[in-house]
């Protein structure tokens, strides 16, 4: 009978032979995308895509046949495309700081580990990193299924001029972190107050005596826990890896439907992918009906909206801008004709951006 260590070095002879071609294909992979790069750049097209990437990941996990899991194929993928972008151009990403918190997390989904990403302080600061030039793209949140929108970014649509180039999807999942990764080492459990809320049921099934304290943000509880080893945590996984934290319980939010909504923001417009949503802004005249008037044409021609908002305009009481998103982009024949038709009824209009829908 063959030992056990015969056997490893057959089946660890096998694995070396098919990492090697993993790696030939990596690299002529990069070669493709390095082309694929030269060819936007001679028509002065953007690099990155996020489109294709979505495009890319869907084809994978639909033929994927196991059982290497769905899951892993989109995250080895997005690690891939990371590397290949930044072969073209090392992509500089500014999101809502400070570091390890969900907005760090969502970046990090969207642009791969071979992304440089900028912590910044506040939305503002990001809109303007970007702006410059300073940073290719922002990430910031624009709406969380517990907490509703985040009016601080919308509003800066107002000012601003860069326009939303994608959206990322994230579910928002509290992880107990400390240093030794064991529940009976838990003296205080610390989090941000929401985080705190949002894990109370499971706090009072499994901690009851244990006292609970407010931090800042999730982010400075994972780094105080990284200091006494008697403090656990109410953070992201990225700060349990961050603060070099184990989970000691990963999932602990009593609604696990916690989903947030982050937007990708730059300078230029993102072209036509087939499965997209556009987001528009506009000011509608002060006139009976006029609300009726200005979602009519989506109506007539079939066209789903996915999100209406108001907010107050700075300068004026009681008037509102109005943020609509819908299904399609706006170079659809469709879309087109209706936004024309909503633009008639406005006193300011503005499309800030068509871009692939997340699923
Ligand atoms: C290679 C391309 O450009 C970039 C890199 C991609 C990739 O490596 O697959 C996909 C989309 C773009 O962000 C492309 O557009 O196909």
């Amino acid at each position: 009978m063959e030992t056990v260590e015969k056997v490893l070095a057959e089946l660890r002879r096998k694995i070396d032979g098919i990492d090697d071609q993993i790696l030939s294909l990596l690299n002529q992979r990069a070669l493709v995308a390095q082309q694929i790069g030269q060819a936007k750049a001679g028509q002065g097209l953007d690099f990155y895509n996020p489109g294709r990437e979505l495009a890319v990941f869907e084809r994978l996990v639909a033929q994927n046949c196991g059982p290497f899991p769905a899951d892993a194929v989109k995250r080895v993928f997005r690690e891939i495309i990371s590397a290949s972008l930044s072969l073209e151009q090392p992509m500089k990403v500014a999101f809502l700081g400070p570091s390890a918190t969900f907005t760090h997390q969502a970046a990090q989904k969207q642009f791969g580990f071979s992304a440089q990403l900028v912590a910044l302080k506040s939305i503002p600061a990001v809109f303007e990193e970007v702006r410059r030039g300073r940073a290719d793209f922002g990430v910031v949140p624009v709406e969380n299924t517990t907490e509703g929108i985040v009016s601080h970014t919308l509003d800066m649509f107002v000012e601003s001029d860069l326009v939303i180039n994608a959206e990322i999807l994230m579910e928002i999942s509290h992880d107990l972190l400390s240093v030794s990764g064991r529940m009976e080492d838990v003296g205080r459990v610390l989090s941000h107050p929401q985080a705190l809320a949002q894990c109370r049921h499971w706090l009072e099934e499994n901690l009851a005596d244990v006292p609970l304290v407010d931090a800042p943000s999730t982010a400075m509880a994972a780094r105080q826990a990284s200091e006494d080893p008697g403090i656990a945590a109410i953070a992201s996984e990225i700060a349990a890896s961050l603060y070099g934290l184990r989970i000691i319980k990963s999932k602990i939010q009593d609604n696990t439907n916690n989903l947030t909504r982050f937007l990708v923001v730059g300078r230029t417009l993102s072209p036509r992918t087939g499965q997209d949503k556009t987001s528009v802004m506009f000011i509608v005249a002060d006139q009976p009906g006029i609300l009726c008037r200005m979602l009519e044409p989506f109506s007539r021609r079939n066209i789903n909206l996915t999100k209406i908002e108001s907010r107050p305009i700075k300068s004026k009481a009681w008037e509102y801008v109005f943020f609509l998103d819908l299904e399609g982009h706006a170079e659809d024949a469709a879309v087109s004709e209706a936004l024309a038709d909503l633009q008639s009824c406005c006193r300011s209009f503005k499309i800030l951006g068509s871009y692939p829908r997340c699923r």
